[in-house]
């Protein structure tokens, strides 16, 4: 039996996700969304050749249900969806720091509820997905969310008490690096070069350096010796990272975003 999916809300993560399903495989007939505002329901419709319905519809007929709305979003979501989800259902939640306890309190007792934080790269199928399981979510479950976010990227399990802290690393993560290549392009532009050609240079090394710490087996701080030629460029950069405290504001940069995440557990702004 065709297994129909539907996306709640769908903005640019539910969409990113929901191409790459089309991408994978999943029949767009098969493919279910809901967006509050009409005109993006057709762009949807238009671009994917995926059926927008209500909400209450997407409860009824969807076997799955993925919801990416905002945190903000999600409590009165599960008020309109709860009197239409049959507790056959699976649910997914796309949102930061909502844990499943949040859904499973507004969904019929014993509805099937898993926690996904997946990230942008959803976009080029590079997403990184961290997956957790409610207290009535089965093995089957989290298989069946591991085949829809596999789609578009690497999934991992983890205990639902570390969601918070992935969403400060892989969540948010994509968000540092475009931040990093932000500021190593300006420091071109200081050093003379065209802003092109230092955005190139930058991009070049970020994919060189991320397919190395990917494929190499080889530890962070090894590659990074390597590149580290005695009294020469790199020791000198690295220095002023040091001097400029970088590693301590990563780390705090990180600990806050977790914070948020947890933060946003009541779904109160
Ligand atoms: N952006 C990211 O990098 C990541 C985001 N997330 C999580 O994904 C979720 C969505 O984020 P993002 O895609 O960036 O946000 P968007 O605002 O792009 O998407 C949310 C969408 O939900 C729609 N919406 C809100 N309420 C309803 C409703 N009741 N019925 C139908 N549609 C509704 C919004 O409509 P409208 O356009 O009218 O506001 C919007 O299109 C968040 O919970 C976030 O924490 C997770 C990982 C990464
Ligand atoms: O910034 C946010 O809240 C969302 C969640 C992870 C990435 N973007």
């Amino acid at each position: 039996m065709t297994q129909k999916v539907a996306v709640l809300g769908t903005g640019k993560i539910g969409e990113a996700l929901l191409s790459g399903m089309i991408r994978a495989g999943w029949a767009p007939t098969d493919l279910l969304v809901t967006a509050r505002r009409p005109e993006r329901a057709e762009e949807l419709r238009a671009r994917h050749g995926v059926t927008p319905v209500t909400n209450a519809e997407a409860a009824k007929t969807a076997d799955t249900l993925i919801l990416t709305v905002k945190p903000q979003d999600m409590g009165t979501l599960l008020t309109e969806l709860a009197p239409h989800v049959p507790t056959d259902r699976l649910v997914i939640s796309g949102a930061a720091g909502i844990p499943t306890s949040f859904l499973e309190e507004r969904l019929a007792q014993g509805t099937p509820v898993v926690r996904v934080m997946t990230n942008t790269p959803a976009l080029v199928d590079e997403a990184m997905s961290v997956i957790s399981a409610g207290s009535h979510a089965t093995a089957g479950h989290l298989a069946h969310a591991e085949e829809i976010f596999g789609a578009v990227g690497k999934t991992l399990r983890v205990p639902e008490s570390q969601q918070d802290a992935c969403t400060a690393l892989s969540g948010s993560g994509p968000a540092y690096f475009f931040y990093l290549v932000e500021a190593m392009t300006d420091a071109g532009i200081l050093l003379g070069l065209p802003r092109d050609k230092a955005h190139d240079l930058i991009v070049q090394s970020a994919i060189g350096a991320a397919i190395m710490l990917r494929d190499s087996g080889e530890h962070p701080v090894k590659l990074r010796e390597n590149v580290t030629s005695p009294a020469g460029t790199t020791i000198n950069a690295i220095r002023e990272l040091e001097n400029h405290g970088v590693r301590a504001a990563l780390i705090a940069a990180l600990e806050a975003a977790r914070d948020r995440s947890r933060e946003l557990a009541s779904g109160s702004s």
